[in-house]
């Protein structure tokens, strides 16, 4: 977290830094008992060839209507059949690989999808013949949700019972906690937002809202996101995004000393229409504030790790063709990506988690009012429709 300046965020803690064996040199980060760190993500389609398989892999037993499908693939079509997000982690890889070997860190860092090649099941066979046995899966989905956390943990299921199949060795698989109010992945957008906020036209800047916009989901998936505990009125999942939203709105009011109106808005919706999904839409949400009267919105990103085609298309090109068609002025603030800051709290996340499982009791950064996520999702977290078996998690 060097080159941070989080008020609030202590130094990584002691525990992951401790000295081993006394008064020598300060023992490198240990990651064990884990001895690899899985990148796992949604993938996309490199090509005008990809873009129909790659679709029928995300869609395989889902019911979206067909209509949105061809509507979806025209936007791949778009950008010449490449979604920019197997590009964005292969970036991230690197700035992994990069914060890791600069810290001291010795754990081989892997990628696979659910998608698109490279495959998780290739991925997790190459980890099993390379020795690996303990492996932490970092997810590109830094909130609770069926599709951003257990259909994950379906995936890893689905990938180990193929090794088990083939008869190889099944490495242990653990997730890393959500994410969402790391300040290493907060700070990043509060920045971001201020230079979103920088690109507007001077005259309408101080009177800009802010729209934090994420995935909408169906309500039903929603209310039963997170434990069960928590499920209810959007559960979990509009609980974290609504606490990301007011620490960066508060910490751009800090930093430009004016009080913006914000909002929390939706984007993305796919499914039937008679099936109720979260909104407003940002679409909808731009056409309302500009009836209202507003000089100008940012767009912040907060639901995505990266810049991927649900930002270049549904923000990029959508949402700013409507802004465009009514004349209101709009900036997209910029997703984390492989910002050195978020591959540090990744490291940051691997020996919290790391020195857990040793027993001890790290330090746990979280920003904002929900403090930090559980390290595995206890039973009946963000249930399937149609249960299935998962890995990384009690059930
Ligand atoms: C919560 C959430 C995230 C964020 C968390 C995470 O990152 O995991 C996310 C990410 C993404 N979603 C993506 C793409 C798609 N999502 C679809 C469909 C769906 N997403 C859903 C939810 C989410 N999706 C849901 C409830 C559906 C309905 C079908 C179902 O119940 O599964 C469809 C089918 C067509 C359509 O209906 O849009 C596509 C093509 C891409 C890749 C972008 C690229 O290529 O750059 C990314 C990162
Ligand atoms: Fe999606």
């Amino acid at each position: 977290m060097s080159d941070q300046p989080a008020p609030s965020h202590p130094a990584p803690a002691a525990e992951h830094t401790a000295v081993r064996g006394g008064a020598g040199p300060a023992a490198l980060p240990d990651a064990g008992p884990y001895d690899a760190l899985l990148l796992l993500s949604f993938g996309g389609p490199e090509g005008p060839d990809d873009v129909v398989p790659f679709l029928e892999n995300v869609t395989r037993g889902r019911g979206i209507p067909r209509e949105r499908l061809k509507e979806v693939g025209r936007h791949y079509f778009l950008f010449g059949g490449v979604s920019p997000i197997n590009a964005q982690n292969r970036e991230l890889l690197h700035a992994l690989r990069k914060d890791f070997a600069e810290a001291g860190l010795d754990l081989p860092v892997y990628w696979g999808n659910r998608n698109w090649a490279p495959y998780l099941t290739d991925t997790l066979r190459e980890i099993s013949a390379a020795g690996h046995r303990r492996v932490l899966v970092l997810a590109t989905s830094a909130y609770a949700s069926y599709s951003g956390c257990r259909q994950y943990r379906e995936n890893l299921a689905a990938a180990m019972s193929a090794l088990a199949d083939e008869g190889r060795p099944v490495p242990r698989v653990d997730k890393l906690r959500h994410y969402f109010n790391h300040p290493g992945f907060v700070q990043p957008m509060v920045d971001a937002t201020l230079t979103a906020l920088a690109e507007l036209p001077a005259g309408v800047r101080e009177g800009a809202r802010l729209a934090f916009t994420t995935h909408s989901i169906p309500v039903s998936a929603a209310d039963t996101s997170g434990p069960v505990a928590g499920h209810g009125s959007g559960g979990a999942y509009v609980a974290q995004h609504m606490d990301v939203a007011r620490v960066v709105a508060e910490a751009v009011r800090q930093a430009t000393g004016v009080e913006r109106p914000w909002e929390l808005v939706y984007q993305s919706r796919s499914g039937a229409p008679h099936i109720p999904w979260l909104e407003p839409d940002i679409c909808d949400h731009l056409e309302e504030v500009h009836a209202a009267g507003a000089q100008a919105v940012v767009m912040v990103p907060i639901g995505f790790v990266s810049d991927h085609m649900e930002v270049k298309y549904d923000l990029d090109t959508e949402a700013a063709a409507k802004a465009a068609e009514l004349g209101l002025p709009v900036s997209r603030a910029a997703t984390v990506g492989a910002d050195p800051r978020f591959a540090a709290a990744v490291r940051d996340l691997v020996l919290e988690r790391a020195a857990a499982e040793r027993g001890r009791t790290p330090e746990r950064c979280a920003l904002g009012a929900l403090g930090p996520s559980h390290d595995v999702c206890p039973a009946g977290c963000c249930p399937a429709r149609t249960p299935a078996p998962a890995a990384a998690g009690t059930d």
